[in-house]
């Protein structure tokens, strides 16, 4: 359990202004790259501004996550993710544990991912966490208004992955052939003001890192996202308008050979007495891709400091984890 303390009030998370990385010159791709190595070796967190995702779009997307929290119960029930094999759909608050030996997280959640049919041959061969994704009955313009804003994300998840190979020397096109189809997930989440009656350091979400590569976080104008430095201090993660919250999550360690951070960061909604919205997409490349230590990073002869990983199989592990469920 990791016991919950106050956050310092400190803004020294940056912002990325991601304009020159669309430039046709190299160098001010790399520089941008450079940027992004600096806060990852720190932080592991940065903001993204000028990222090109139209202002409509994440409105929409942030009025998507009310819509669907404002439906019946009964309408949400019908869509419970454990009726699903791989947990697409409603989350009832408190299904989810992220800081083993805390209590459950407060937060409701809807969850799609990789939508794959029944003859998939990940879904034939029984791959965990590969299926299909479930939608509300009778309103195709919700399932419309989502899969508008995963393409965005895959756009943009694609545009961070170049630079995240170039901060570390490595061809921008180092993970082209992961991502041809890369494996994500995206969540609507809502964090209800945190009630007095929550258990000891039971809160919205509870410390954790993330499993991937990268998370492209869009959050509302509430607040109560908490990032743990370099120097293991709690800072707030504030609202900043027009940009998106980036993490790097497990994977990006053992790419970096551990140079680059995948920090604890926890949900707190606790200032403001209303509803948080946000919608996480976590970012990968596709179930099978091997991520191993950057070939750049290698000394002749050196040992990685940790062992490749299968991205899909280490995120279904931690799925099967955090939701208390069976190998
Ligand atoms: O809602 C947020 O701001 C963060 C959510 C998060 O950390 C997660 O879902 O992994
Ligand atoms: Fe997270």
């Amino acid at each position: 359990m990791i016991i919950y303390t106050p956050p310092k009030p400190a803004d020294t998370i940056p912002v990325i202004d991601l304009a020159p990385s669309f430039s046709k010159d190299i160098d001010a791709r790399k520089a941008v790259a450079w940027e992004i190595h600096k806060t990852a070796r720190d932080t592991g967190f940065f903001y993204i501004c000028n990222h090109g995702v139209p202002a409509d779009l994440v409105e929409g997307q942030l009025a998507l996550a009310r819509e669907f929290f404002a439906l019946p119960l009964a309408e949400k029930v019908a869509l419970d993710a454990r009726k699903s094999p791989c947990l697409r759909g409603y989350e009832a608050p408190g299904l989810q544990t992220l800081d083993d030996g805390s209590p459950p997280d407060l937060k409701e959640g809807f969850q799609i991912g990789c939508d794959l049919a029944p003859d998939h041959p990940h879904v034939l061969a029984g791959v965990p966490n590969c299926g299909a994704n479930v939608w509300p009955n009778g309103r195709p313009e919700f399932r419309q208004r989502y899969e508008a804003y995963v393409d965005e994300m895959f756009r943009v998840g694609r545009h961070l992955m170049a630079l995240l190979a170039l901060s570390l020397d490595l061809p921008e096109d180092f993970f082209a052939e992961g991502l041809e189809e890369p494996l994500f997930n995206s969540r609507l989440l809502r964090y209800g003001p945190q009630p007095e009656d929550a258990a000891f350091n039971q809160m919205g979400a509870g410390a954790h890192t993330d499993w991937g590569m990268i998370t492209i976080l869009l959050q509302d104008d509430i607040g109560g996202l908490e990032v743990e430095n370099a120097a293991g201090e709690w800072i707030a993660a504030p609202p900043i308008p027009g940009t998106f919250v980036i993490n790097l999550g497990e994977m990006v360690r053992v790419l970096s050979n551990g140079l680059y951070h995948a920090n604890m960061h926890r949900v707190l909604n606790n200032h403001s007495g209303r509803d948080r919205f946000s919608v996480p997409t976590f970012f990968d490349p596709s179930y099978f891709y091997e991520v191993r230590c950057a070939p750049t990073l290698l000394e002749d002869g050196a040992e990685p400091k940790y062992p490749a990983t299968t991205v899909g199989g280490h995120i279904a592990d931690m799925y099967r984890k955090t939701y208390g469920l069976a190998a």
